[in-house]
């Protein structure tokens, strides 16, 4: 499918200048107007001329990450020393948000959790100048402008966008931080008015910046905000969302939205945090990315209201500075990931495997028979349980991973990688016919532990090759815990482990009577056993996990 942009331009203003106003999907039944990437309301201050340019564009295909074009959001905005906004936070934000970001950096702020101790301004040349050198060259689709500190700077910015067209510009009115410290004064006022926010396809101020920018009317309910919000899109910005983050005595952050014809109010659960600053950078940009994706402009919003709820949510309690207000926690997918540090051969030690039926049979809940292994010495637990219900499992789960790491035991999930994840669990085993290791690494991130069930050194390779941490190698005796289970005895998993360039635990009927005999093989990369029945078909499991600590231990000089 073929997709053509419509441009228009804008005569008396942007003399030689493209706004892109609308886009059109040509099908194969013919050209056919699509939903407006971007609100196609011609501002009414503007004389409209005529269709100017029919130029093949990707602008409205919603982004397809296998190309590799990657969307693409210019921000032009402050340093924040502190991080929590300004350039730090747009750059984080794009990259959560999956979006390259490159920047403009219009001035150095001496910033911390306490507020802004200075500010440092860029000169206008170099800002027009660092502009020049990146949306020349690098295919910018969006650009996100906010804190534009000088009269000088805005008109620069304005200029230079006129000269060298993006699909969408993002208006995030930056005036005042949260605490109170001015970040652009009064002079930027008419310029703005005047110049940006008519070039803007959405401003996004909060309520103070609306307030100033409409000449210090009072903004204190939502009804407030609706009017504001129409006042301001009479300015000539094609869309407002007026943020209402600061609004007194609201139990919701709502934000109203207009569009010249329709109002919104978009709504979400107010998280409590002290966590809060760097939120308004993080929507506007968040908002640029999804525009930059290729999305329309209100799921745009919406996505981006969620994704600063959520990153407001996973951050609440962290604590960076000593000031009244910390930066919110963007990188909010990658956090638990780091808090395990590498997977260490040596947990293959005692791997005790949980069976539900045995728990079952027993009278014995999941979490009783885990603290009960790690008690008797295991050094790494999995949960295979097989008939449990998903929303019994993973409460299970959550309260066996705060048992596991209270013992710097790592808790892996058998086969269930959405548990896993849920629960936030050390990581994964599956066996040949679950999930490839190489999807579940893909799922789940460079530093979980992920294990493959092999029997045969081709399978060994190619759990090294899909990226797993370890292999477990069974069953080495006959065992009733699997249905039709080939054994590979020790013949096989000598065989195995030799070829096999990750760690490996055996598994499969392995008990006391039998441990010494397979840790005899004395193959190096063998660190241990995987035990289900001899630790969990059994009336005191930790007693029999003791029991095999021991027996294990006396095999300790084979094993390191
Ligand atoms: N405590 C909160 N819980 C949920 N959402 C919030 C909270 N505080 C702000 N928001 C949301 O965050 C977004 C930014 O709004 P806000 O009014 O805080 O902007 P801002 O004042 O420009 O931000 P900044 O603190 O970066 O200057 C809005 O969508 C708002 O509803
Ligand atoms: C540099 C910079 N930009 C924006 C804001 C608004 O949060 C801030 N505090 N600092
Ligand atoms: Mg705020």
């Amino acid at each position: 499918m073929a997709i053509i942009s419509l441009t228009l331009s804008t005569p008396s203003t942007f003399n030689k200048t493209f706004l892109p106003l609308h886009t059109y999907q040509a099908t194969q039944q013919g050209c056919q107007k699509s939903e407006p990437l971007l609100n196609s309301r011609i501002n009414k201050n503007y004389r409209t001329q005529a269709t100017v340019a029919m130029k093949e564009s990707s602008a409205s295909t919603p982004y397809d990450p296998s190309k590799s074009k990657i969307p693409h959001v210019l921000t032009i905005a402050g340093s924040d020393s502190g991080a929590g906004a300004g350039i730090q936070a747009d750059l984080k934000a794009c990259a959560a948000r999956g979006v390259y970001c490159s920047t403009v950096i219009t001035a150095l702020t001496a910033q911390n959790t306490v507020g802004v101790q200075g500010v440092n301004i860029v000169p206008e040349d170099f800002v027009a100048e660092q502009l020049k050198s990146v949306i020349s060259d690098m295919q910018v689709d969006v650009v996100k402008t906010g804190m534009l500190p000088s009269a000088g700077i805005v008109k620069v910015v304005c200029q230079s966008l006129k000269e060298f067209p993006v699909r969408a510009i993002v208006v995030d009115p930056v005036m005042v931080s949260t605490s109170g410290d001015v970040l652009a004064g009064p002079s930027i006022l008419s310029v703005f008015r005047e110049e940006l926010l008519p070039m803007a396809e959405i401003l996004t101020p909060n309520l103070k910046e609306a307030s100033a920018l409409l000449g210090a009317v009072q903004l204190q309910t939502v009804a407030d905000m609706r009017s504001a919000a129409k006042l301001l899109h009479n300015m000539g910005p094609r869309n407002v969302l007026v943020k209402g983050g600061d609004l007194p005595d609201s139990m919701d952050a709502v934000d109203v939205f207009f569009n010249g014809e329709e109002f919104y109010e978009l709504r979400s659960s107010r998280i409590k945090t002290r966590n809060s600053h760097g939120t308004g950078c993080t929507l506007a940009s968040s908002i640029a990315a999804e525009l930059a994706k290729g999305f329309p402009l209100l799921s745009a919003i919406k996505v981006a209201k969620r994704f600063v709820e959520t990153a407001l949510d996973y951050s609440k309690d962290v604590i960076i500075g000593n000031g009244p207000q910390g930066p919110l926690d963007h990188l909010l997918r990658l956090k638990s990931s780091y808090r395990q540090g590498a997977f260490n051969p040596n947990h293959l030690f005692l791997y005790a495997v949980t069976d539900s039926g045995m728990n079952k049979k027993w009278g014995r809940s999941i979490t009783d028979a885990v603290k009960a292994a790690i008690e008797g010495g295991a050094t790494i637990v999995q949960l295979r349980e097989k008939d449990a219900e998903t929303r019994d499992f993973m409460e299970a789960a959550k309260a066996c991973v705060e048992i596991c790491h209270s013992h710097g035991v790592p808790l892996l999930i058998n086969d269930r990688i959405d548990v896993a994840l849920a629960c936030d669990a050390d990581g994964v085993h599956v066996g040949q016919s679950d999930m490839p290791a190489s999807v579940v690494r893909t799922l789940l991130g460079p530093e979980k532990i992920i294990g493959v069930s092999c029997k045969t050194p081709e399978q060994a390779q190619q759990a090294w090759i899909d990226g797993a941490d370890y292999i477990g190698c069974g069953g080495v005796y006959p065992t009733n815990t699997k249905a039709n289970n080939l054994t590979v005895g020790l013949e096989g998993l000598k065989t195995v482990c030799l070829a096999s360039k990750l760690p490996v635990v055996a598994i499969g009927g392995i008990g006391v009577s039998n441990t010494h005999a397979v840790m005899e093989i004395g193959v190096p990369n063998l660190k241990g056993v995987a035990v289900v029945s001899a630790l969990f078909d059994r009336e005191c499991v930790l007693t029999e996990t003791r029991k095999l600590h021991a027996v294990l231990k006396e095999t300790a000089p084979m094993v390191k």
